[in-house]
């Protein structure tokens, strides 16, 4: 199978559609808006989210997205509150397709994880999850990375894995989607509490703290959720809370630190551990689960009490063991 579309034209999917067109694939690039499109295609490079990274001679942008759908793969690139919206608006063109959901987060309207969204929807499809620790600029200047796929059915993640290696992705299989799906998606509102934590002066010792304990929060989430929680130490958890949690580059973790330092936030960047923090809040109360850093954060993120508040709360918890 050599040919593959990728729904949703922000940063990461045109980074994964130029890794793959890079190394022989066939790829479609499906933008919503014609302009987008028009201007890729003429331009060769996608000047509003990933700019300066050139599109491969076998990548092609689009706004028609019949035309995108008839690839047998087809990688869902849009933002998670995004996806299950646009995927039952599109359930037509995409229900019989191998589906990858390339998204990170928790969708606020069902609390449930990508790769869930779309079998609720769709229970026939063949439905994986892509993530893992990898910044779209990286991917589209060729670095290195490793990620993970994972599906319940394991011809249908061989077969993906196979297909979607790239020379520069190396990807592991998994068959624990929601372990997959969680530990994407619960990273970025650590990463957002780091930076926070950074923003606001108060020292990498406790931005390793914030992240050993929020992966401990990640981890009995995961686990009542359904996942294994040993997958959460994979690189769709462990792997990407580091990357996030310790990069600039991150939106989330560059969220919070902007939030720490008083600065003003742009509205329009995806950040999706924002939306996240605030589904995992229903399920943590549905599930009657202790999440204290989601708890303080989402406080902090809805106004409702200031950082060094939400210090004294963490510090004052009643002791217990590690
Ligand atoms: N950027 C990164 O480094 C990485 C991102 N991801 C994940 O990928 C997902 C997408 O992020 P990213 O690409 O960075 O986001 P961007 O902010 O770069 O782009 C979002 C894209 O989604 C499009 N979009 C939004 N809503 C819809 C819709 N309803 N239908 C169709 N298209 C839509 C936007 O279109 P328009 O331009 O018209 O607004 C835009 O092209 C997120 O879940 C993120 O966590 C995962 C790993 C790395
Ligand atoms: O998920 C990512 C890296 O793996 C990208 O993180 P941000 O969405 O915080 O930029």
């Amino acid at each position: 199978m050599d040919q593959i579309s990728v729904l949703g034209a922000g940063a990461f999917g045109t980074a994964l559609a130029i890794s793959l067109a890079r190394s022989g694939k066939t790829v479609t690039l499906w933008a919503r808006s014609e302009d987008a499109a028009r201007s890729m295609q003429s331009a060769r490079e996608n000047i509003g989210r990933l700019p300066g990274k050139p599109f491969p001679a076998s990548l092609s942008a689009t706004s028609d997205l019949t035309q995108a759908c008839k690839a047998p793969i087809l990688l869902l690139a849009v933002p998670m509150q995004q996806l299950a919206d646009f995927a039952a608006l599109n359930k037509s063109l995409i229900q019989y397709k191998s589906l990858v959901a390339c998204c990170k987060g928790i969708d606020l309207k069902s609390d449930r994880g990508p790769l869930a969204v779309l079998e609720d929807l769709m229970p026939d499809a063949r439905v994986a999850i892509l993530s893992g620790p990898s910044f779209a600029v990286d991917i589209a200047d060729g670095l290195p990375t490793a990620l993970t796929l994972a599906a319940r059915d394991k011809d249908v993640v061989d077969m993906l894995q196979s297909e979607l290696t790239t020379d520069t992705i190396r990807l592991y299989s998994s068959l624990d989607p929601v372990g997959v799906e969680f530990g994407g998606a619960l990273k970025n509102v650590i990463a957002i509490a780091c930076g926070l934590a950074m923003g606001a002066g108060l020292g990498e010792s406790a931005r390793a703290a914030l992240m050993t304990r929020g992966f401990s929060e990640m981890q009995r989430l995961a686990a009542r959720v359904g996942a294994d929680p040993a997958t959460l130490s994979g690189l769709s958890g462990f792997g990407d809370l580091v990357l996030t949690c310790t990069s600039d580059k991150s939106r989330n973790f560059s969220h919070g630190f902007k939030l720490g330092t008083g600065a003003t936030v742009d509205p329009n960047v995806t950040v999706e551990g924002v939306a996240t923090a605030k589904a995992v809040m229903h399920l943590a109360r549905t599930l009657d689960l202790d999440m204290p850093i989601t708890t303080t954060i989402t406080q902090i993120l809805d106004g409702h009490i200031s950082i060094s508040e939400a210090v004294e709360l963490l510090l004052s918890r009643p002791l217990k063991r590690e």
